[in-house]
């Protein structure tokens, strides 16, 4: 291979500056990695994508620092609501707005408006470096030694060799193909056509998502901001709507006859698609985003999930980089993230059989996949609304058969409202209070084993009563018969303990593998 004569080292390429790879970038700024983004396009991607997110994701957009700025761009939904041919409703979903994680259970965004907020925030950020307008043509690697990536922009061929690269670059991801990695089909596929509209006519409208579950022209409608809204219409024989049927489609929410204010501002054919990449990483280079895995957009959970990656492969790539921490450590990555996006596209796709039927349309299939949907857990009620599963057991997910508190480990812990105490004492968010370490939380006063684990882990050990929340974790830990929980710097629970402290001996036996270059044999299972 001839090498480009201009080359340079950097600790992390991101290839792809959309949402996931920015985010992945401030995650790993916020622990002093330096990463260059790399971009095909200049400007951010003006076609319509993305518009939801969950409350457990908003938390990761807080914990990359653009919670604020999010805040002022999104609106909260209502739920999701299944509606016949004739827009009667046969299901309705509810949310709430205050979710487990401190933010609405839905909340309603423009793609372009996150992707703004996410490059101004890039831009401040001395540790990330954006190229936009550049081609990315190679990633190689060796058994050691960097990943080396090619790219080319106007003023030639350039090399970066790296210590990882983050491959954020979609679903025709040049990275995918670059590690060997084949999509599993998951057996959905059909043409959809997505139109973002702005108007200030009346629309009639419920501030949450609609789904037309109508075999011959299934449709999703929701209102994404003030006066934007979004309609999408399963295509027939694949034929793009012209203008004017366009304005047929929507006439059961707006009236067009009664103004002419009626913008397209975006309009795309997608074929939706439901794969996973059968491996995500090899070596130190990994898959994140629709470069790992497509959904059909019915849950709102395409973006979530690559947003989810980022934060899960952020602190553990940092940990490895900067610590010196096992490199295994990294083998976490996929054996936690592909199940779960697993999971969540597979109730996408009983979504999408409960709207179409299928595509021929046979009304006996159609009832059976509603519902199967409308028993789907987690979809269907505020209360249990959590779409998101917990992570499957693992080194850092250390659910015992009988083990105390099994019923939380691998899931998230929630987020209240706290008080920072000290000389300015303030309200804020759990989250923000505990940074970015592991942290051991306790119903009461840690015993000298547990301090003695979440020292050599780096952890703060907190005593939930003394947050000055509303009860809710202390409550929290009693419902989960925990004494206390580990929480990984991603706030997922590591391991959780009854009174008997003696099992935390066995978080103690990863303290070495999570902060030092120096590791002990890893277990079988934990
Ligand atoms: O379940 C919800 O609250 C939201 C679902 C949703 C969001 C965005 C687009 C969709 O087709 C569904």
């Amino acid at each position: 291979m001839t090498v480009p004569h201009n080359s340079a080292d950097v600790p992390v390429v991101i290839v792809g500056a959309g949402p996931v790879g920015v985010t992945a970038a401030l995650l790993l700024a916020r622990r002093g990695v330096r990463t260059v983004v790399l971009e095909r396009h200049h400007g951010v991607y003006p076609l319509p994508r993305a518009v939801a997110t969950d409350d457990e994701v908003r938390r990761i957009l807080q914990a990359a620092g653009v919670e604020a700025e999010f805040a002022a761009i999104a609106r909260p939904a209502r739920g999701l609501r299944l509606l016949d041919a004739r827009h009667r409703v046969l299901a309705e979903f509810p949310r709430t707005a205050q979710g487990a994680h401190g933010f609405p259970q839905t909340s309603m965004f423009d793609q372009p408006e996150l992707e703004r907020v996410l490059r101004e925030a890039l831009a401040g950020t001395p540790e990330c470096e954006l190229r936009g307008g550049v081609e990315v043509v190679g990633v190689e690697q060796d058994d050691d030694g960097p990943v080396r990536v090619t790219y080319r922009d106007d003023t030639g061929e350039h090399l970066l060799r790296a210590d990882a690269v983050l491959g954020c670059d979609g679903a025709n991801s040049l990275t995918r193909e670059a590690i060997g990695a084949d999509w599993e089909d998951l057996r959905f596929e059909e043409r959809w056509t997505v139109v973002d509209v702005r108007t200030s006519l009346p629309v009639r409208c419920w501030e949450g998502v609609e789904q037309i579950c109508d075999p011959r022209r299934p449709a999703t409608f929701m209102r994404v901001g003030e006066d934007r809204y979004r309609w999408e219409f399963r295509l027939r024989d694949d034929a793009e709507p012209a203008d004017e049927q366009v304005r047929e489609l929507v006439a059961p929410w707006v009236d067009l006859t009664h103004g002419s204010d009626f913008e397209v501002l975006r309009r795309a054919q997608y074929t939706f698609r439901a794969r996973i990449a059968d491996r995500w990483r090899r070596g130190r280079v990994f898959l994140l985003g629709d470069a790992a895995h497509l959904t059909p957009p019915f849950i709102g959970q395409g973006l979530c999930a690559g947003l989810r990656d980022a934060h899960n492969l952020a602190w553990k790539l940092a940990a490895v980089l900067r610590q010196g921490a096992d490199e295994r450590l990294l083998d976490t990555y996929e054996s936690e993230r592909r199940p779960h996006a697993r999971h969540l596209i597979r109730l996408a796709v009983a979504m999408g059989w409960a709207m179409t039927g299928g595509q021929d349309g046979a009304a006996a299939l159609r009832r059976r996949a509603l519902n199967a949907a409308v028993r789907i857990p987690g979809l269907t009620t505020a209360a249990a609304r959590d779409l998101s599963p917990a992570l499957t057991a693992g080194p850092l997910v250390c659910r015992r058969p009988h083990g105390a508190g099994r019923r939380l480990v691998g899931r998230i812990c929630p987020q209240p409202w706290v008080t920072a105490a000290g000389p300015r004492e303030h309200r804020t968010r759990l989250d923000t209070l505990l940074g970015d370490s592991f942290t051991v939380l306790t119903a009461e006063p840690p015993p000298p084993s547990l301090q003695a684990v979440a020292d050599a882990l780096g952890a703060r050990t907190v005593l939930a009563t003394d947050l000055g929340d509303d009860g809710r974790l202390a409550a929290w830990l009693r419902a989960g018969r925990a004494d206390a929980v580990l929480l990984r710097p991603d706030r997922v629970v590591m391991d959780a303990v009854s009174r008997g402290a003696h099992a935390f001996t066995a978080m103690a036996s990863w303290a070495p593998l999570l902060c030092t270059a120096r590791t002990p044999p890893l277990p079988e299972a934990c």
